[in-house]
């Protein structure tokens, strides 16, 4: 068992087919290969990382574990390590998990490429862009206040300036997500632990999430974006794309559709895309609170493939007593408003507004690209690139305008996201950094001849919406009754 430290040392001269190691791909019986050596990580629940790990079960891991563990994290690996990868055997191993000279030669490239961009001091991050976005961040919020303090009668100017207000209250949690977004993943803070703090202040306090719930789910997301888990009990799928019984990404997903509700949401789902979006965040502080308060056994605190055990909530007094505090100054702003009437609309405009700022965001970055399934699922860099497009035109096409736009806006609105491809393979460089990056990264691409997909805000939805409806179309085609 893979729980380390009790195992007997003439294992690690041990020599593994690459065959094997592909047999062990549960979390109870999970090996990874990291390097050309094997690891036996069966059981670790108690991974500082989660259970994200067992995403990488009966895999290479290398690029996985060099894109999410910083420095200190390599000094754990020997108590896991269970021999070497017989590195001819992969070679031979006549299936789709065979890798080519191309593959090799890729994975050769990137691993060169991530030492380039760190010697060019790309993964280091400005304290004043950070300070500039923090501070205007909170701008936001105050400007709300001012105008709900404001405007707080009944003719139409206020009602006008209060509404707009909670758009732009909306706005203001969208650029905390993304700001606890780029903390969480390393990209501000060297000190891990700092970060960790800082995020909770941006996540919890300011914006409502809980950030232990979000990271199981992001960090298992960048693990294996756009991947179809290979049983309801395996570890090794995207939560972003569990949206059934809503929306169908792909045809296997269509299967699921066995109600009368998901039946109808599925043929529809064009249709119901955005509607569904602006619903988006209120789903989201639903499986925050449910996570912190231990509700729902589903909301990442279920341990999948160990039914009945929950892990802990880690700070769990700390994200009650943020969330508890967030809350606060959330309806304290809501009983500023004349009547119940007026509260309850800027609830609902300021989770409209920020469910649609971010969920677009999201969905433009992997919806409507390409989707596997777990058990055949391509090596760590097809499998980032494939799956994520980025936006890198401005809305209106003004290309000569393109540069300005961009930066006053696109990579605000997108909080970096635009460079998704980037930050998929590089997820701890800084925002600030990523349009530098994409040049580099470009080139890289067409070198190895791997498609990198790009398109503007509005082309890049219709991407979505059509991918959508083929699917739609597809499900109607087969039950004509729909
Ligand atoms: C034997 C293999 C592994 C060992 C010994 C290991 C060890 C660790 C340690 C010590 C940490 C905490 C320190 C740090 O963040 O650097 C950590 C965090 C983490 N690990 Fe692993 N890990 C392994 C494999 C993996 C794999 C395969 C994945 C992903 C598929 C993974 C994902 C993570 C994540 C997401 C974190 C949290 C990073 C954060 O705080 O943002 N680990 N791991």
């Amino acid at each position: 068992m893979g729980k380390g430290g009790q195992r007997p040392t003439n294992m690690t001269a041990s020599v593994h087919a690459w065959s094997e190691v592909t047999k062990h791909r549960n979390p109870n019986d999970a090996w990874l290969v990291c390097n050309n050596k094997v690891y036996d990580v069966s059981g670790w629940h108690d991974h500082p990382g989660g259970d994200v790990i067992f995403t990488a079960a009966g895999d290479d891991a290398t690029d996985t574990f060099a894109m999410f563990h910083g420095p200190g994290a390599t000094k754990h690996l020997d108590q896991f390590c269970i021999g070497t990868l017989d590195e001819d055997s992969r070679k031979q191993y006549s299936t789709q998990e065979t890798k080519t000279e191309a593959q090799i030669e890729f994975e050769r490239g990137y691993r060169a490429l991530r030492l380039k961009l760190k010697a060019l001091g790309l993964f280091e991050s400005s304290p004043s862009y950070y300070a500039y976005k923090m501070l205007s961040t909170l701008a936001l919020a105050v400007t709300v206040a001012a105008v709900i303090a404001t405007f707080s009668g009944r003719i139409w100017i206020d009602v006008a300036a209060r509404s707009a207000a909670a758009v732009l209250l909306g706005i203001y949690f969208q650029q905390c997500g993304w700001l606890c977004h780029e903390i969480l993943h390393h990209q501000v803070f060297a000190n891990r632990k700092i970060g960790r703090y800082v995020g909770y202040f941006w996540g919890n306090f300011a914006q409502g999430f809980s950030v232990s719930w979000w990271m199981n789910k992001h960090n298992t997301h960048h693990a294996v974006p756009n991947v179809h888990a290979t049983g309801a009990d395996a570890q090794n799928g995207d939560p972003d794309i569990d949206t059934m019984p809503y929306l169908a990404w792909s045809r296997p997903m269509l299967r699921l559709a066995n109600s009368g509700f998901s039946k109808w949401m599925v043929s529809h789902q064009h249709l119901m895309y955005f509607p569904l979006l602006a619903l988006a965040r209120i789903s989201w502080l639903q499986q925050s609170i449910a996570y912190v308060l231990n509700l729902d056994e589903t909301a990442g605190r279920a341990v999948k493939g160990a039914p009945g055990e929950l892990k802990p909530v880690p700070h769990e007094k700390l994200e009650l007593f943020l969330l508890g505090l967030h809350y606060a100054w959330y309806f304290a702003l809501a009983a500023m408003h004349p009547t119940f009437l007026d509260s309850l609309a800027y609830v609902l405009i300021t989770n409209i507004a920020c469910g649609l700022a971010l969920a677009t965001v999201f969905g433009l970055g992997h919806n409507g690209m390409a989707v596997y399934d777990a058990a055949a699922r391509p090596d760590f860099w097809k499998l980032q690139v494939t799956t994520t497009r980025n936006v890198t035109q401005d809305p209106l096409g003004f290309v000569h305008w393109c540069d300005l736009i961009h930066k006053l806006f696109i990579t605000s609105f997108c909080g970096g996201l635009d460079y998704q491809v980037e930050h998929h393979l590089f997820p701890t460089i800084p925002r600030h950094n990523l349009r530098k990056v994409s040049e580099v990264t470009k080139a890289f691409c067409a070198k190895h001849c791997i498609t990198y997909h790009h398109a503007g805000i509005i082309e890049g939805n219709k991407e979505v919406l059509d991918h959508l409806q083929d699917l739609a179309d597809e499900f109607v085609h087969k039950f004509p009754a729909m």
